[in-house]
């Protein structure tokens, strides 16, 4: 009989419809990972941010139809992933979705995987880099849901088919926007407070060196920086902000060529914030700017192959965490790393 394998695919969760907006904004703000506070003060910003943001935020899901395309998203990479691994014949695969803030919640997909009793686990975050507000709250809650032993791919920030698939598609971006020579690439990643990576969080290390992988297999566009976007709340966050690279780009009149790197499919952040408001910031800089969103890896086939590579990489040698090519990535002071105590390449 062949060993059946499960691989669960960890994402953020956005609202189905405008009704779910306050509850889903409240489940985010109430993860001890995104506010720090003690467990009663935590549960009374959540229920406070959550009610002072609902309009704001259900305007910008009304521009979407009235919900997150997310799950939609989620769901086509699960097919075309489960499709691949199914190819080789020689195991069963079975894709499960756990969504942190919004259903199928984590709690769901750990009952669904002890249903369907696989002989092995693959834990793989949609999350490229490493961060403890996202893939390590996700971990999180797998292991408090009673989530059975798993490998895990903690993070691919520089894995080779994940670059040359971003790469491609910035290449294809920029042949239909008419190759400007005057493009400046703008790497877009959604930000975190300061003090997230003071605490020693390897997200924005990880950003930079996915961003630096990709501009080394373009070297037809040489000026390329990169930003962050979608800062919520009052704390510092981590910059420069998106929203001023674009105007400083658009004032010294470059074609802006804008790449969410941290984003794996379309959802609020990408078809709201960056195709929307920010392409709005860049003509009201300069009208006229030239202005391309890149698409997000989606079901790009070069990601298929990133993450089925990801699962055979994680079923071989000893369960557990698995760093990038085995080795650990992140320097030492990214105390947050999940592969602390790994040999360091
Ligand atoms: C790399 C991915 C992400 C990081 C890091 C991250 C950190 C982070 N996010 C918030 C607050 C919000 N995020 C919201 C939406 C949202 N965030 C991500 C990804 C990351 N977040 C995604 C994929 C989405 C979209 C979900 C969807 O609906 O499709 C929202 C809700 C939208 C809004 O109100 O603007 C909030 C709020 C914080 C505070 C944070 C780190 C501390
Ligand atoms: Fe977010
Ligand atoms: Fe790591």
């Amino acid at each position: 009989m062949s060993r059946k394998i499960a691989v669960v695919l960890f994402n953020l969760g956005g609202p189905d419809g405008q009704a779910d907006v306050k509850p889903f904004l409240r489940y985010l703000f109430r993860d001890p990972a995104i506010i720090g506070a003690p467990g009663p003060i935590r549960e009374f910003l959540a229920w406070l941010i959550s009610t002072r943001r609902e309009r704001e935020a259900q305007a910008n899901y009304a521009l979407m139809g009235g919900g997150s395309p997310l799950l939609t998203e989620t769901r086509s990479q699960a097919d075309a992933l489960t499709k691949r691994l199914n190819q080789s014949g020689d195991s069963e695969f079975r894709v499960f979705i756990a969504m942190r803030y919004w259903h199928p919640f984590v709690e769901e997909a750990v009952r669904e995987v002890a249903t369907w009793g696989p002989d092995e686990t693959v834990l793989l975050p949609l999350y490229p880099q490493f961060s403890t507000t996202t893939t390590g709250s996700s971990l999180k809650a797998w292991k408090d849901a009673g989530g059975g032993a798993a490998r895990t791919v903690c993070c691919y920030p520089e894995n080779e088919d994940f670059i040359s698939a971003h790469a491609a598609l910035i290449a294809q971006s920029w042949e239909k926007a008419g190759r400007p020579e005057n493009t400046r690439l703008l790497f877009s990643a959604h930000g975190l407070p300061e003090r997230v990576i003071a605490a020693g969080d390897p997200y924005q290390f990880q950003v930079e060196r996915t961003a630096a992988a990709i501009a080394d297999r373009l070297p037809q566009l040489t000026d390329w920086q990169i930003c962050y976007q979608s800062r919520v709340g009052p704390l510092t966050w981590i910059g420069p902000a998106t929203e001023d690279s674009i105007r400083e780009a658009a004032e010294v009149d470059r074609h802006i060529l804008l790449v969410p790197i941290a984003f794996v499919s379309e959802h609020i952040e990408t078809l709201v914030e960056l195709d929307i408001e920010y392409r709005e910031l860049a003509k009201d800089t300069r009208p006229g700017v030239g202005y391309t969103r890149v698409p997000a890896l989606g079901v790009a086939d070069g990601y298929v192959t990133a993450l089925s590579g990801l699962v055979s990489g994680a079923l071989e040698g000893p369960a557990g965490m698995k760093p990038p090519n085995g080795q650990r990535l992140c320097p030492a002071d990214r105390s947050q790393c999940p592969c602390a105590g790994m040999e360091t390449r």
